[in-house]
């Protein structure tokens, strides 16, 4: 292995260390990992993986650094032309790292191929002070994930040896002339692979902090349930359980959907590495949804937990604000869940017209098949009937609404497109549909993965409890999107009017309210918009890139060797 030191920083930093590493094995060739792992790369290296831009984040496609090749010294030069493609948040940047894998426009013989990785020393291994032509710092304090110097990255005529572009799928000859890979997405692989543990971490963070309210509402005595006798523990109080067992339910859940996206995505990247890219599609696509709708969830739940657990609950020692703090951002980052719902929703759109046209489709959307069989009558015209204590039938009603639902955003998507409106319009039109789909599509994954979960479990006793639990968590969710089990499409057309109507007056109705910049406290919230400079003014004030604390880091660096 690489000699990825463990600097004594919390987990998450080691977690993107994790994805430094992931990312190398997933995009470098063999012989480049060869030369990775050999003594002359022994050295303590300590990388991030750098993908998003200040003023690209969400859209890698436009990303703004280029890397192009000069074949002359077999070199790439690295730039980041503006300040919106400076790189902006990448974990362990700011202080620690002395690599990153760099993504960034790949320019050779003067044709743009688009993104791919690169790696690139960003500090000198003996001083740990930044190399020439890098500009590197932190970004300044957080929301929470302190124990992460979070960083920005400015690259200017940066060259880097031709060995250092990640090539197991495409390649640079020494000539510049490009050779293309087998698929285009897989620059995106790394993203996967993250998006499919994100999902076990939704199940940790939950489960974690179900444990902690249950046990303390256990603990807890308050108020009176009948006059005159000894308060009672808060556990007992039904709106106590109403709060906290369809967590503990869905903690269970998600702990399944976690196993089963882990060995789905092991699995699926077996093949990939055999050549075989037919499954990736659904890999991005489950990947995708199921870490923002669990990610979703279990952010809304742990605060749930930490109010279920009153006052206290608000103290650190209670350990649920950090938790809250730390996984949070899980919502944004390796791709903001609404962007991920979409992606989602497009895999739906498409399986949705192959199994019109009669494709017989496989995995987890093959009962878009099974809903076109049951034809003439429109899926989402269809009655749900469920009975309440059959998990199998319960499932049968989550299909049911997926199917109706991926079907009301297809319909969407055809009726925009008749406007003659653009692709685009059509789909930016159809998004409320489309990410309502997906979050459908999810949440009948989980409720049948839970039923299949529970067909392996022979121990009755075992099985019991679970089944409640499994009963519990998909009653709940009935309960949660009782809409969506009824027709309830002119509400959805109302609100999309009104969304159109406050479209054009949303900015001056919050200007409105009157603050002032003071007030306000916000770099995003400016009243002039200059956000980006700002941004970037505001970080290089912060305390972590005063050279005093620089050279006392550095120093510490150097004892330690
Ligand atoms: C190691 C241990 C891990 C433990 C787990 C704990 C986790 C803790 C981690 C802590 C640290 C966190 C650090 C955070 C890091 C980051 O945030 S890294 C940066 C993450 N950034 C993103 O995720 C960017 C999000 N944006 C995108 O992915 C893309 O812009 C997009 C939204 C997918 C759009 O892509 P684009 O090409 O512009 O458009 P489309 O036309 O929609 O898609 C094109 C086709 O490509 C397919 N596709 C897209 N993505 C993938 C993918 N990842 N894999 C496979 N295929 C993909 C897409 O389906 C389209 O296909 P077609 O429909 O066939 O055209
Ligand atoms: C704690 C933390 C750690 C991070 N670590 C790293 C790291 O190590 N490396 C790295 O490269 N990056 C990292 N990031 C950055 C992260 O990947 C991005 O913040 C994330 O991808 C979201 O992109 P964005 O910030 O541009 O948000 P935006 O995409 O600008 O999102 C803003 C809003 O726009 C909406 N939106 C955007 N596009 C669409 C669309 N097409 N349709 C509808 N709505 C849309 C979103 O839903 C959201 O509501 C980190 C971020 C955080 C918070």
């Amino acid at each position: 292995q690489l000699k990825c030191v463990h600097r004594g920083f919390s987990e998450p930093l080691d977690l993107h260390l994790g994805m430094f590493l992931t990312t190398l094995l997933n995009q470098a060739s063999p012989t480049q990992l060869d030369t990775f792992f050999t003594p002359a790369w022994n050295l303590e290296i300590v990388g991030t993986y750098a993908q998003t831009e200040l003023g690209h984040g969400t859209h890698i496609r436009k990303l703004e650094t280029t890397a192009t090749y000069d074949p002359s010294t077999q070199e790439f030069v690295l730039n980041c032309p503006t300040v919106s493609s400076i790189k902006w948040w990448p974990g362990g940047l700011g202080k620690t790292s002395n690599h990153a894998i760099v993504l960034a426009q790949l320019y050779t013989l003067g044709k743009c191929h688009g993104l791919h990785a690169f790696i690139v020393p960003i500090r000198c291994m003996k001083t740990h002070q930044p190399l020439p032509g890098v500009t590197v710092g932190d970004i300044g304090p957080k929301f929470g994930f302190e124990e992460v110097d979070n960083g920005y990255l400015k690259l200017e005529n940066v060259r880097i040896p031709r060995e250092n572009m990640l090539m197991k799928y495409a390649q640079v000859e020494p000539d510049g002339s490009y050779l293309k890979p087998p698929s285009d997405k897989l620059t995106y692989g790394t993203m996967v692979f993250i998006r499919a543990m994100i999902v076990g971490e939704s199940a940790r963070a939950l489960s974690k902090s179900c444990t902690i309210a249950i046990r303390y509402s256990a603990v807890r005595h308050q108020s009176e349930l009948r006059p005159g006798e000894p308060e009672p523990q808060i556990l007992d109080y039904q709106a106590q359980q109403y709060k906290l067992f369809p967590l503990l339910a869905a903690a269970y859940a998600f702990t399944f959907v976690g196993q089963y996206m882990s060995d789905t995505y092991h699995r699926i990247t077996g093949h990939i590495n055999q050549g075989d890219f037919s499954q990736l599609p659904e890999l991005h696509a489950l990947a995708a949804g199921l870490k923002a709708f669990t990610t979703w969830t279990a952010n809304a739940g742990i605060e749930v937990c930490r109010m279920a657990c009153g006052g206290h609950g608000y103290l650190c020692c209670s350990g649920l604000p950090d938790i809250y703090v730390t996984f949070t951002p899980t919502c944004t980052y390796e791709g903001e869940n609404t962007v991920m719902m979409l992606q989602t929703a497009r895999f739906l759109v498409k399986c949705y017209r192959q199994a019109r046209e009669g494709q017989q489709l496989s995995g987890t959307v093959s009962y878009l098949n099974e809903q076109q069989r049951l034809q003439p009558q429109p899926v989402s015209s269809r009655p749900t009937v469920v009975n309440i204590n059959d998990l199998a039938s319960l499932v049968e009603a989550y299909k049911l609404r997926a199917a109706k639902l991926v079907e009301v955003a297809a319909k969407s998507l055809q009726g925009e497109l008749q406007r003659s409106i653009s692709q685009e319009d059509a789909w930016n039109n159809s998004s409320i549909e489309l990410v309502r789909a997906s979050d459908a599509h999810c949440h009948y994954v989980v409720v049948e993965l839970f039923a299949a979960k529970l067909s392996e479990i022979s121990d009755t006793a075992v099985h019991s409890v679970l089944n409640t639990l499994a009963l519990l968590y998909a009653l709940h969710g009935i309960t949660l999107n009782s809409g969506d089990f009824l027709q309830l499409s002119q509400i959805t057309q109302r609100i999309k009017a009104l969304l159109v109507e406050i479209r054009p007056n949303a900015v001056a109705l919050v200007d409105s309210f009157d603050y002032n910049d003071e007030m306000l406290n916000s770099v995003l919230g400016r009243y002039d918009g200059n956000v980006y400079e700002s941004m970037f003014e505001w970080a290089k004030r912060s305390p972590l890139n005063r050279t005093e604390v620089r050279s006392f880091i550095i120093f510490n660096i150097i004892q330690k060797k």
